[in-house]
């Protein structure tokens, strides 16, 4: 049992054994955490992303220059983007940039706008704008700092990126900045002064609800229970989230029942807060800081200090009215009867028994109200909180004593940013109310410094500073202190450095270059170098043994923790877990699934910790090729391999920080591992690390293409449908992702191992429903069933893969009258196909096939041969036509809860769904149920995937074919 038990709450509360009185608090279905992801790269997402109004747009200035200004007469909207929550000891900024449009004039997507009637992607068509929202924090006390960093940004100007944009836009004499806390009283001077800005002071109560109600309803995981170290995410119906309530524990405790959208009201609080534990704290054992503080109660023993129930009855338990020996009888009441001084007492002690005896009153006057109100759910946050794993396990054990159970505290992940939410969401015209939670996908970038760090340091030059690729050095100190603050933690590092076994030729390479580099340091401010290389040099520098609990702040760990106390405490755990909020307004729930609230696209749980570190050690193992085909596919390049050796560095440290806490990003399921290597790499500007592996087995797949066709054409449509699904399966060994099939590459050429897997291919695969799929698709007997009206093939591999497999098939379908979708992703990730690359494929191989030729005019693919996609529409009307979507990803799964506009259209008339690839069938999707026929098809090139999804073994196959629900249900009734 927990020691958490020694320190039960106090008695003292007449009904506390009176059932009758406790009514059942609920948490929803809770999940363990899944990342989320997004389309980061503004590059192929930006179709399907609202525009800006480039009309009259001018380039400015000089010509000649790199990344020259841009006016834009025409761009009218007045985005506000900066608001601040300005505290005592914090000050939190959430800030507003819009994606940088790059969209290229793809005729793809003109003829599948005219197809699908998908609205033209105009911004304006949206209610809200595409952009990211940041968060980040100053100390109060470095407001200066806090001041040049929205200066630099030009945080203040309002509208449009003011700087980036529109150099000449006069500045703002009335501009306003929306701000709460009680600094926006005291600084709103200075603000005036500094930056020319008013402050529009909001109400701090006000914003914290609104910015709680904004979380809980546009963020999938963001409220959490955090038991014994152990964190849940907890997934709330946003229909069903109010009334609850919400405590925010700062200096004294405000408890506030909200209602709704600006319905909320202070039903109650307590003087006892943090401050107390802070001011008592600091009086009683001469520490320094609040951190300090806390980081003695992890070491302490509350028992020497406290009388226990046990102290009172002789070491046994009050069973009569139901506390046991262990629990608290009275907070510091040992003192009395003990002949000792202050001194006497450890500090850690002292810690440890003020902490329990004020969030366990906290955790009793909240739990109280809510039985008072018949409120289902208590909500924690503020300053005393800031994700200290330590607090939160006393205040949920405390809510979890009083209830006896029922009622379960949670908190918020980005809990320190609700006042700065709340104030951003005052501006009139953000549009965030309207947003979904769909379209919302967090990064966690690595060379970006300002990403909800504790953070403070020198000016960036430029909204998109990795875009740009440049930025501005601050002083030395600053950089000194935003070294420490990237969103990986210091230990991250090292246990990465001590893991491995790159690392020695990574670090040779880093030392070099930190030599190099050394120059930049000394020079100090204004100085510009790239962010990359400060990532590099940063990376280089906490290499170097750091103490693992540097004095003053909370550490990371290397405490001596009691061990009932939970061993992986952390105490600084939000300074580190929140992201890049991208706004992706175009991004919708993929219309074909049966639930998208219990749909869960990962298959594998990496809340098992086996499977966790079987994961990691995959991919680790993987670095080293991957980054050897990321440098080759940039020209191997110094530039190039001094980013690999940063990509390694950074997706290691992700790895480390995840391996020690799991759900630090959110809920993590290995779809969200893939995807953040791949956003990883692009961070890092390797556009298409396979891009040549991928040209040459397009090639050579094309070339015995018409071979192919011949052999199957040849068949009755009984053998060739078999045919065809074995040639899917076989060509799915094309996977560069998978460890096993890249040693098979060094063994033969593609066509060889082309061969080799088809002749392998033998009935019945391990998971084999062919004949019910064969049935649906011919019939049986005489009757000859309607074909399917549209079929959505997502594609997933390059080569022989979608060449030899999929577009086949894709063939027979059209055949058969089925229109056909290809579904390919939108941006590279591994040597997945993507839509831009597809249209080529498609029209090479229309040249040796009148089917696919048709049917490609007709969906408008071949647009050489085309004037207007409406017209050749016309004039094709008698074939059906074959059309590439993008998916709105960039990884090897798909999150079917987030998917492209495009291809949300195109699904409305789908009543067949084919996923290819253990990305898409297996690692996601396997459990997915759709309204429509559904056929998941893979080849499994993992040993201990296939042992545990499917009992089998490495290249045994998938062809799992799942009628629609409406078809099960005839053919049970028949
Ligand atoms: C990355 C992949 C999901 C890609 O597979 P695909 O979707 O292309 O069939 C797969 O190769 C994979 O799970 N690889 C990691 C495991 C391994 O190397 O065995
Ligand atoms: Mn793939």
């Amino acid at each position: 049992m927990s020691s958490l038990t020694e320190g039960h709450p106090p008695i003292g509360i007449d009904d506390i054994n009176d059932e009758s009185k406790h009514k059942k608090l609920n948490t929803d279905v809770v999940e363990r955490e899944s990342g989320e992801r997004e389309m980061g790269h503004s590059i192929h997402r930006s179709g399907s992303r609202p525009q800006l109004d480039l009309s009259k747009a001018a380039i400015q200035g000089n010509f000649e220059e790199k990344d020259p200004t841009i006016l834009l007469p025409n761009q009218s909207d007045d985005i506000s983007h900066l608001a601040l929550d300005i505290g005592g000891s914090l000050i939190k900024l959430v800030y507003f940039s819009r994606h940088e449009d790059r969209s290229v004039n793809d005729r793809r997507k003109k003829s599948i706008k005219e197809i699908f009637g998908v609205s033209n992607c105009n911004r304006r068509s949206y209610p809200i704008l595409g952009g990211r929202l940041h968060f980040v924090k100053f100390e109060t006390t470095k407001i200066n700092e806090c001041l040049d960093f929205i200066s630099s940004k030009q945080l203040h100007r309002g509208g449009l990126d003011a700087r980036h944009w529109n150099s000449d836009a006069p500045d703002n004499e009335n501009a306003v900045i929306k701000a709460t806390g009680g600094g926006a009283f005291k600084f709103a001077d200075l603000f005036k002064e500094r930056l020319g800005v008013s402050i529009d002071k909001e109400d701090e109560m006000g914003c914290l609800v609104s910015g709680a109600n904004f979380l809980l309803k546009a963020i999938r995981h963001e409220a959490f229970t955090h038991m014994e170290g152990h964190k849940e995410f907890v997934q709330i119906d946003t229909n069903d989230l109010f009334p609850y309530l919400l405590v925010n524990i700062g200096s004294g405790v405000s408890m506030i029942k909200v209602d709704g959208d600006g319905k909320f009201q202070r039903v109650s609080g307590t003087n006892v807060g943090g401050g107390t534990y802070w001011g008592l704290g600091k009086l009683l054992t001469k520490c320094k800081s609040f951190d300090e503080l806390l980081e003695l109660s992890q070491r302490g023993d509350n028992r020497t200090i406290d009388m226990l129930v046990g102290d009172i009855y002789g070491g046994m338990d009050y069973s009569k009215i139901g506390l046991s020996a262990s629990t608290i009888a009275s907070s510091f009441g040992k003192a009395i009867s003990e002949n000792k001084n202050l001194e006497d007492y450890r500090p850690e002690d002292i810690s440890l028994s003020l902490l329990r005896m004020i969030s366990y009153n906290i955790g009793q006057i909240a739990y109280l109200n809510a039985l008072r109100f018949g409120l289902k759910r208590i909500f924690f946050g503020g300053f005393f909180i800031r994700g200290h794993a330590y607090t939160m396990d006393t205040i949920s054990f405390a809510i979890q004593f009083w209830s006896k159970g029922d009622a379960q505290a949670m908190f918020l992940r980005h809990e320190g940013f609700l006042g700065a939410l709340g104030a951003f969401m005052s501006y009139e015209k953000h549009g965030l109310d309207d947003l979904m939670v769909h379209h919302l996908v967090e990064r966690f970038p690595m060379g970006a410094p300002y990403t909800g760090g504790k953070i403070h340091g020198p000016p960036l030059g430029d909204l998109n500073e990795k875009a740009s690729g440049e930025e501005l050095v601050g002083t030395r100190s600053s950089w000194i202190s935003d070294m420490a603050d990237s969103n990986l933690s210091r230990d991250a590092w090292v246990q990465y450095s001590n893991s491995s076994n790159m690392l020695g030729s990574i670090h040779c390479k880093l030392h070099e270059n930190v030599h190099q580099l050394a120059s930049f340091q000394s020079v100090g401010f204004k100085q510009k170098i790239s962010w990359m290389e400060k990532f590099v040099r940063k990376g280089t520098e906490i290499t170097a043994p750091v103490p693992m609990a540097p004095p003053g702040t909370t550490g990371l760990g290397g405490f001596e923790v009691p061990s009932s106390k939970g061993d992986t405490l952390r105490s600084d755990a939000s300074n580190l877990n929140v992201g890049v909020l991208h706004l992706v307004p175009t991004l919708e729930v993929f219309p074909l699934l049966v639930d998208p609230k219990t749909y869960e696209p990962n298959t594998i749980d990496l809340a098992d910790h086996g499977e966790l570190e079987y994961w990691f050690t995959v991919l680790s193992e993987h670095l080293p090729d991957l980054v050897d085909k990321a440098v080759a596919s940039e020209g191997g390049t110094e530039d190039a391999k001094r980013r690999g050796d940063a990509f390694a560095r950074a997706f290691s440290a992700h790895l480390a920080r995840l391996m020690e806490e799991p759900a630090a990003y959110g809920k993590l399921g290995l779809a969200n591992l893939l995807e953040l290597r791949e956003e990883c790499l692009r961070e890092f500007q390797f556009v298409d690390a396979y891009r040549s592996i991928k040209q040459r087995e397009n090639e050579a797949s094309l070339a015995v293409l018409p071979d192919l066709l011949m052999e199957l054409d040849s068949m009755n449509e009984e053998a060739r449908l078999l045919t065809l699904i074995e040639g899917v399966l076989a060509a799915n060994i094309f996977d560069w992702g998978s460890r096993a099939c890249v040693d098979l590459y060094h063994k033969g050429t593609i066509i060889e191992i082309y061969r080799m897997s088809r002749n392998k291919m033998q009935r019945p695969w391990r998971v084999d429903d062919f004949d019910l799929f064969k049935k649906k698709v011919l019939g049986s007997g005489e009757k000859k069933p309607h074909p399917h009206k549209r079929a959505l093939l997502f594609v997933d591999n390059a080569g022989a893969d979608v060449v030899l497999g999929m577009l086949p098939l894709a063939r027979e379908l059209l055949r058969r009258g089925t229109e056909v979708v290809l579904v390919a992703n939108s941006l590279p990730a591994l040597n997945d196909v993507t839509a831009m690359e597809l249209p080529d494929i498609v029209a090479e191989a229309a040249k040796h096939c009148d089917i696919l030729r048709r049917a490609a005019e007709a969906g408008g693919l071949l647009v050489d041969v085309m004037i207007n996609a409406a017209d050749v529409n016309k004039e094709n009307s008698s074939s059906v036509p074959l059309m590439v979507v993008e998916n709105g990803c960039g990884s090897p799964c798909i999150d079917l809860r987030q998917v492209s506009s495009e291809l949300a259209a195109a699904a409305k008339d789908a009543d067949l769904v084919i996923l290819e690839g253990m990305g898409r069938s297996l690692h996601t999707n396997y459990n997915a149920q759709f309204k429509c026929d559904a056929l998941k098809l893979a080849m499994v090139k993992n040993q201990r995937l296939a042992e545990k999804l499917i009992k089998g073994n490495i290249y045994d196959c998938v062809c799992r074919y799942e009628p629609a629900s409406s078809d099960l249900q005839s053919s049970s009734l028949s």
